[in-house]
């Protein structure tokens, strides 16, 4: 599905990122861990061709594509999604709008999702305008839903959510990585950015990634990895590289 080869991104005139390699195989949800400040945002949105982002060296090849020099909606019209972190707010753009032009022609069915995600009150509101952070989270998870990606990619997903609504996100989640959903035969695949792995419990995890000052220095079973962190920081799974 997604094919990273040797990626060297800059940002704000410095290189956050030093040569990243990563494969995620059509069907496998991957999971990318790494303390504050190394990069893990960063890859996502170039992987994602977010515009200051650039790329100086290597590629993104998606379902053999070599998307690198495309623009994000080029990217997204091939099937890549992203939920944001800290998505902007649209004022005079109703989420209920939104919701209806990502749907094409079955704005019933984004109605549906609207309901399942808690979010039918949020419909005639401007986009994120004061909406909290477990709000925000809720409305980014129905975009996707509505969009049906093949290939979603998430920042912190559960980050800021009570433990109610982890539940509602965990379960869309799974829903949008279900490896069973197929697309005109197409499986699907994810890549996830967490601190705290709570996600994992809600998702078959394939795989896990650490990135350290914008290099991958572990690559294993996630909940492996995430041990590893809790238990001796990330110095250790620094120094543990299982490539
Ligand atoms: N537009 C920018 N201008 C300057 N520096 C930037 C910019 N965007 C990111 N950076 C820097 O790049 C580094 C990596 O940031 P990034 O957000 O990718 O980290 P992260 O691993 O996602 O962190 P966190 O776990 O805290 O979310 C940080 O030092 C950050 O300050």
């Amino acid at each position: 599905m997604l094919n990273v080869e040797n990626l060297h991104v800059e940002v704000g005139g410095k290189e956050v990122i030093h040569g990243v390699n990563l494969q995620i195989p059509e069907g496998e949800t991957h999971i990318l861990m790494g303390p504050n400040g190394s990069g893990k945002t960063t890859l996502l949105r170039s992987i994602m061709g977010f515009s200051n982002y650039t790329i100086t060296e290597g590629r993104v090849i998606f379902r053999g594509h070599d998307v690198t020099e495309l623009p994000l909606y080029e990217r997204a019209r091939y099937g890549m999604g992203m939920m944001f972190q800290r998505p902007p707010t649209i004022s005079g753009l109703k989420l209920g709008k939104l919701l209806e032009v990502m749907s094409g022609k079955s704005p019933a069915k984004a109605f549906e999702y609207a309901e399942t995600m808690n979010m039918s009150a949020f419909l005639e509101r401007d986009l994120n305008a004061n909406f909290s952070g477990g709000e925000i989270k809720r409305s980014e998870v129905l975009q996707l839903l509505v969009q049906q990606p093949d290939f979603v990619m998430l920042d912190e997903p559960e980050s800021g959510v009570d433990l109610e609504n982890i539940a509602l996100i965990g379960k869309a989640i799974a829903r949008l990585v279900d490896k069973d959903r197929h697309i005109v035969n197409r499986k699907k695949s994810g890549l996830i950015i967490t601190h705290t792995g709570f996600i994992m419990d809600y998702l078959e995890a394939d795989a896990g990634h650490m990135l350290c000052n914008g290099e991958i220095r572990c690559r294993g079973n996630p909940r492996e990895i995430l041990k590893v962190i809790q238990e001796k920081g990330y110095q250790e799974c620094m120094e543990c590289v299982k490539l």
